[in-house]
This record gives structure tokens, sequence and C-alpha cells, in this order.
């Protein structure tokens, strides 16, 4: 399990942007965390990591503490941030540099997944595009086999085709054993990959919930002749409305994530306090 608890963080002791979040990630689940452009997103991802430590209260993962980023910690993490630079050696001599690191690396796994995602095995790695080198770490991330596989923005600079190999390859690669984080403002990204959804906003962790969940209880709808009472919040759309109401007749609707985050970051209290 991976557990945070009671964080406080700020980048200056005047400005926290956490204030005692705490959240527990399970085990089996491809999370996809939303938040606003600042809200804090990255920095909760490397909190998690243990590349910045917390002012007060932990992230624990296995029972190692992030902050002592412990070998047996290390190996358990594999992190891919928004901007990477990768070295002047191909796919193959990387893995061999880097793979013994992590235990559990799978080398068929990665090249299968290189060729999944049409990047040359043997092409040196700091001359790929920004879009091919992405999915080089994403290979390699998934091979670790790690408990952990945090990802920000990991799909900036795939191409559409690749969009859709990305989520067929991620969803292959869940296991029981190990827990998917993806941080991104292209939520349509996402769709049919993740299955639960957090949201951070306000130093807080607001939302922590299974698309399940979510779908049981509210209805995802594009009818202005809805039940006044039971809609929770709606917006324009092209040629009516795009609503969130009471799931009252326990019908089960396809969550659309960019109306309820939408609908959580302007007025988060009424959709929030019905979903928990
Ligand atoms: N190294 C740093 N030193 C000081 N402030 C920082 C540092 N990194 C980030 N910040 C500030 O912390 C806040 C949160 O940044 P963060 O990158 O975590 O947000 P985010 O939710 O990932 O944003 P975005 O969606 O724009 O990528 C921002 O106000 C940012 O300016």
């Amino acid at each position: 399990m991976i557990e945070i608890s009671n964080l406080t963080f700020g980048y200056s002791k005047k400005k926290l942007l956490f204030k005692n979040l705490n959240l527990k990630l399970q085990m089996g689940h491809i999370y996809g965390l939303l938040g606003k452009n600042g809200a804090g997103k990255s920095t909760l991802l490397k909190n998690l990591a243990g590349l910045v430590f917390p002012l007060e209260g932990q992230c624990k993962l296995k029972g190692y503490r992030a902050a002592d980023r412990l070998p047996g910690f290390l190996q358990e993490l594999f992190f891919i941030p928004e901007e990477i630079y990768l070295p002047g050696t191909s796919a193959v001599q990387f893995a061999q540099s880097t793979a013994h690191f992590y235990p559990k690396f799978d080398e068929g796994q990665y090249f299968r997944m290189l060729a999944e995602f049409d990047v040359p095995q043997t092409s040196i790695l700091s001359k790929l595009s920004f879009g091919q080198q992405k999915k080089v770490m994403i290979a390699f991330g998934l091979a670790t086999n790690t408990t952990l596989l945090i990802m920000d923005e990991p799909t900036n600079g795939l191409d559409i085709p690749s969009k859709a190999k990305f989520r067929r390859i991620i969803a292959g690669a869940l296991t029981e054993e190990r827990c998917i984080i993806i941080s991104t403002h292209q939520i349509r990204d996402l769709d049919s990959l993740i299955d639960s959804l957090l949201i951070v906003h306000e130093q807080e962790i607001v939302l922590n919930k299974s698309l399940d969940e979510i779908a049981e209880r509210i209805y995802f709808g594009s009818s202005a002749l809805l039940d006044k009472e039971m809609v929770l919040y709606e917006e324009p759309h092209r040629i009516g409305l795009n609503t969130m109401s009471v799931n009252h007749n326990e019908v089960f609707s396809k969550v659309d994530m960019e109306l309820l985050f939408s609908a959580v970051i302007s007025d988060h209290k009424s959709v929030i306090n019905h979903l928990n």
C-alpha cells in the first residue's frame, strides 16, 4: 500500500502547497491525478518519490519512508517526470547500465514494448525525438515492474496513434502487485485506461474515488429535461447541456471526467459532498 499521512509541504514555509494531506492508494489500480495548473500535482508526485521532503508528515511505500530514499524503496519505484533527458546511448545499452537497479526488470517485456511503440533499439537515445524518448522511458518504466510507477504528463509529445498504443500497453502491464499514477491535463488520453480518479485542489486531495463508485452515485447525461432538483452541475454543450445528477435510478453512465473536474474545481463542495 501507498500512504501519505498528514503531509504538509511548501517550497517556502510561508506558502504551503499542501496542508495535512492524507491519501491511501491501493495496488492493482491505475489512478489519474488531475488538478489545475499550479495545484501541486508534480510536487505531490515528487513527495511520493522522495525527490522533495515534507515539512510535516510522511509518504510511505511498502513500509519505506520516501524521504529516507533507502535502496529497498528506490527499487520499488519508477518515476517518469514531465521533462526527460536521456543519455547518448542506445535503448539496449541504457537497459544494460540501468536495469540492475530494478530486481524485477523484464528485458523481454522492455523490447516487446519498444517494438510495439516502433522505437528502434539501436538508435542513440539523445538523438531521438521527444515523443520517441518518452516512449523509451514508458517502456523502461513498465518493464521495471516496480510496485509504484509514476508518470507525469506521459502523453505529451505522443502522436495520436501512439496515445492509443500507450493506453493498450499500460492496461496490459497492470498487475495486482503494482500501482500506476498518471498525472495529466489531457483527460481524454486517460479514457478507458484509469479506474480511479484523484483531484488535488486548494491544498488537499478533494477526490479519491474509483470510476465505478462515481458512476454509482452520479448520472452523467446530456438532457435539459432532468429533474432540476437532482442536478448537481451542468454545463452548456453545443446542442444542449452536459449534466451531472444524483443517480437515484441506479443507472450506470460513463463518467465524464472533464465535466466532473470542472464541477469539482468550480463548486466542489456540493459534488464532493454527494460523492463522499
Ligand atoms: N522548485 C520549485 N521551487 C519553488 N516553487 C516551485 C518549484 N516547483 C514548483 N513550484 C511552485 O509550486 C506550485 C505547484 O507546482 P507544480 O509543478 O507542482 O504544479 P502542477 O499542478 O504540476 O502544475 P501544472 O499543471 O502547471 O504542471 C507552483 O506555484 C510552482 O510555481
